[in-house]
């Protein structure tokens, strides 16, 4: 801001009749261009809200688009919303997980915001009382494989995208909160053997699993079979589903309640140690290389 001011003033000397007044900076911020929208919410006719990751090219969750992705859902829970459908701009990602740029040499205060704004996200989409679908039109590695897994359906785009928590293929664990999601679709032998793997499923093997509910071939397929689930709410009493679901999501949502600080200062330190610090950084310059 002291930078901004300065130049402002020398700009508003060589005007002369410009100063750097709170009235003038405000003009002047008012006139930069709004940035980009990460996530956009599109509400039919029926009430069903469509929520689509929109930060090119791969989605992948840094604190912006997580936050833009919370407030979504608790607007959409203000406005009772009959549904959510949860998906992706792209052809081929659905969402390539955490943004490794914001664990990767992170500034200690952005990677407790970045943690933060994640875990309470995570926590609206896991319990929210509205009926919620993952229309999975791409890859959907790690923490997008969370946030499917964190709906209450899900439908994929198939045979070849992938879907998994693949942490350990990285040489990270993946937080319990992720572990418990991936129990609550698959149970606990399934979610063990992926998980120690870190493996990504064809959407076949997904389908197989239970990972996924339905395979389709293309994204309107998703979004329709994704309406077809949201609709048969319209008959049950919404008390009731809201409690049921708060109740068999109980493990989660305490878990998150009870451990948040925790989860955070874990999250904190591990991130930090040089041998992870080298490992992300030996992904990232991986990815490059395989372009
Ligand atoms: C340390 C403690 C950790 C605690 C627990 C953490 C829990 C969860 C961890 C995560 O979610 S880590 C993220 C894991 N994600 C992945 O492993 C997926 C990586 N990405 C891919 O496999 C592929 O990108 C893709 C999703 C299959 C898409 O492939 P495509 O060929 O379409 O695109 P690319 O060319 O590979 O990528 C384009 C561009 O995006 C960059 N990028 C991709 N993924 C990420 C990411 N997760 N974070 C940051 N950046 C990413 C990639 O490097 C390319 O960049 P440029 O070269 O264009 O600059």
């Amino acid at each position: 801001m002291a930078v901004v001011c300065r130049n402002l003033r020398a700009f508003a000397q060589k005007t002369s009749s410009l100063r750097c007044t709170p009235n003038f900076l405000r003009l002047y911020s008012q006139s930069k261009p709004a940035p980009p929208k990460l996530v956009t919410v599109d509400v039919d006719k029926a009430g069903v809200a469509t929520v689509t990751l929109d930060r090119p090219p791969v989605n992948s969750l840094n604190t912006g688009l997580l936050e833009e992705l919370g407030v979504a859902i608790k607007d959409l829970e203000a406005n009772k919303t009959r549904g959510i459908i949860l998906t992706s701009s792209s052809n081929s990602v659905f969402s390539a997980g955490l943004d490794i740029l914001e664990m990767y040499e992170p500034k200690k205060q952005n990677l407790s915001l970045f943690w933060t704004t994640l875990q309470n996200t995570w926590l609206s989409l896991y319990r929210t009382s509205i009926p919620t679908v993952a229309a999975i039109n791409g890859h959907a590695p790690a923490g997008g494989c969370l946030l499917a897994l964190s709906c209450e359906y899900r439908v994929m785009v198939g045979p070849k995208f992938t879907i998994g928590l693949n942490e350990t293929q990285l040489g990270i664990v993946a937080p319990q909160w992720f572990m418990i999601c991936m129990k609550d679709a698959v149970g606990r032998r399934q979610a063990e053997m992926a998980l120690t793997a870190g493996k990504m499923f064809s959407t076949q093997e997904a389908l197989n699993i239970g990972l996924i509910d339905k395979m389709v071939s293309n994204k309107e397929e998703a979004i329709a079979e994704a309406q077809k689930f949201i609709a048969q709410f319209a008959k049950i009493p919404p008390l009731a589903r809201r409690m049921t679901k708060e109740s068999i999501r109980q493990e989660g949502i305490k878990y998150m309640e009870e451990n948040a600080i925790d989860d955070l200062k874990a999250f904190m330190d591990l991130v930090v140690q040089p041998n992870i610090q080298k490992g992300l950084g030996m992904y990232l310059e991986a990815m490059k290389k395989s372009k």
